[in-house]
């Protein structure tokens, strides 16, 4: 949620694309839900960008190889501890054009409209782990997620915090709160 705050904050022009897609679908009075999901493609993109762009488990979960393996030329053996470069794979520019940008629209077709994993891979199938120990929760996190960025979106503006400090000179001005890691958001319904 956090992530796709920032992101957002970040992309006014994604915030009011996403919501003008929410006005065109959802019935004035209404909060989106999942029937809603197919029509707001927009949405899906924007969650799945917040899970790439700023993933969770940047190296995944650790494992233990239980038999020897061979990866590439390189003997893997027993008991060796193997992590996925998560971060890695969901930054590879190769797959994802200008990887640390927050753009929903990647996973866009732009003459459709429609979600298209043909140009950049969908990133649910790596930032929930892979094989047999993949996330169980995957299914439920995203549709969680989902729900409340549609709600978030359909309900508020988000900007920069603004402050009003007083100069030296005694003239009064307005500023907005900058970005750090303890950046602040305001939420405007
Ligand atoms: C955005 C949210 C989430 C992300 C990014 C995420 C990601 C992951 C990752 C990367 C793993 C390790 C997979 C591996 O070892 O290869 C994992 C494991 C696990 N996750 Fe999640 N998860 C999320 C939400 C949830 C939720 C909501 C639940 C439960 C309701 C959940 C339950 C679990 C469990 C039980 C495991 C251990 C599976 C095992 O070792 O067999 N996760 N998750």
């Amino acid at each position: 949620m956090a992530t796709c705050i920032l992101g957002l904050l970040e992309h006014p022009e994604v915030l009011k694309k996403a919501q003008m897609q929410i006005d065109r679908v959802v019935k004035p009075g209404h909060l989106p839900d999942l029937d809603d999901q197919p029509s707001l493609p927009y949405i899906t993109a924007i969650v799945k960008e917040a899970l790439r762009w700023r993933e969770v488990t940047p190296i995944g979960g650790l494992h233990t190889l239980s038999t020897d393996d061979e990866y590439k030329g390189y003997r893997l053996p027993a008991g060796a501890i193997v992590i996925a470069n998560v971060w890695a794979m969901l930054h590879d520019e190769n797959v994802y054009a200008d990887p640390f940008e927050f753009n929903p629209d990647r996973f866009i077709n732009p003459e459709t409209g429609k979600i298209d994993y043909s140009r950049a891979r969908d990133p649910e199938l790596i930032c929930f782990g892979f094989g047999r120990r993949i996330c169980p929760g995957r299914f439920m996190a995203f549709e969680s997620l989902w729900l409340l960025i549609a709600s978030l979106i359909a309900t508020f503006d988000i900007e920069k915090a603004k402050e009003k400090v007083t100069l030296p000179s005694g003239e009064e001005v307005e500023r907005t709160v900058e970005l750090t890691h303890e950046y602040e958001s305001a939420l405007v319904s």
